[in-house]
């Protein structure tokens, strides 16, 4: 996929339609400094990759953006919430951001479909026929209509993410995070979970991911991120950071990772 189709990026100029503001973001575990004055700014129907060695912070970023981890100083906002501020309800944040985790964390008692219904009976407070409605159509968009009546176990682990993805477009989300949604998952059943990220970006859903595939952030990424240390090393287009880094730090991981 070309970046043409991963939007409109390519027709705006940077930072004029933002939806997610990062903003001089710190973070400590104990000593361990795991962000350091982070910030970047993301544009509706961008899709922005986060990489970086083991321990780096990425998925810390993650988890601040979407209130899962509180920052220690700095904000975050999207649009005119700010996520950060000790006021803002976590669960209206989690109702405008869905997240996907490496982890495939769906109820193994329930069907897929009621995986995905239950949020908006409980959150959305929709009524049962509207929720299952809405939970097909999802199960319909990510390829797996015919499974909507399978529980966990009968499911393949792409099958599973899948549904994990229906779960959050069903809150009908601004801003979608991924968390190495097919680390766990064997090539093929990964390709099947790229396939369906990957139609999100035509959709021009905005994305923030953080995936080892190279594959999907060369085609599908508008912007990629380098974090080493819990800094943003550089930040780019994907034929930048990929063939012509500013950073020697950045080529050596590109170059490691080559070698993987
Ligand atoms: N809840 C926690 N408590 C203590 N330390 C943590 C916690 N979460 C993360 N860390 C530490 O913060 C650092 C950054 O972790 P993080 O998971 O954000 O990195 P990452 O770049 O996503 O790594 P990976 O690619 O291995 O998932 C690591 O050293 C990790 O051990």
């Amino acid at each position: 996929m070309s970046r043409e189709t991963a939007g409109t990026a390519d027709d705006r100029e940077p930072g004029t339609d933002p939806l997610l503001r990062i903003e001089d973001v710190r973070k400590s575990y104990g000593s361990e400094e795991v962000l350091r004055d982070v910030s970047m700014t993301v544009d509706r129907g961008d899709v922005e990759v986060l990489v970086g060695p083991s321990g780096s912070g990425k998925s810390t970023l993650l988890q601040c953006i979407n209130r899962l981890t509180e920052v220690d100083s700095g904000r975050i906002f999207l649009e005119d919430l700010e996520i950060t501020a000790p006021e803002t309800d976590p669960n209206e944040v989690r109702g405008r951001i869905g997240m996907v985790f490496q982890d495939i964390n769906l109820f193994t008692h329930l069907t897929a479909r009621k995986n995905v219904t239950l949020g908006l009976e409980k959150v959305r407070g929709m009524d049962r026929e509207e929720a299952r409605l809405r939970a097909d159509e999802e199960l319909d968009r990510v390829g797996l209509a015919d499974q909507a009546d399978s529980y966990p176990a009968q499911l393949s682990g792409g099958q599973k993410q899948r549904v994990g993805i229906a779960r959050a477009l069903a809150m009908d989300p601004e801003l979608m995070l991924f968390d190495e949604p097919t680390s766990a998952l064997d090539p093929e059943l990964s390709n099947e979970v790229l396939a369906v990220m990957e139609q999100l970006v035509e959709e021009g859903m905005t994305m923030v991911v953080v995936t080892h595939e190279m594959r999907f952030a060369r085609g599908g990424a508008t912007g990629i991120t380098f974090l080493d240390e819990g800094e943003i090393v550089e930040r780019g287009p994907p034929e930048t950071l990929f063939e012509n880094p500013d950073h020697e730090r950045t080529a050596r991981f590109f170059e490691s990772i080559r070698h993987d």
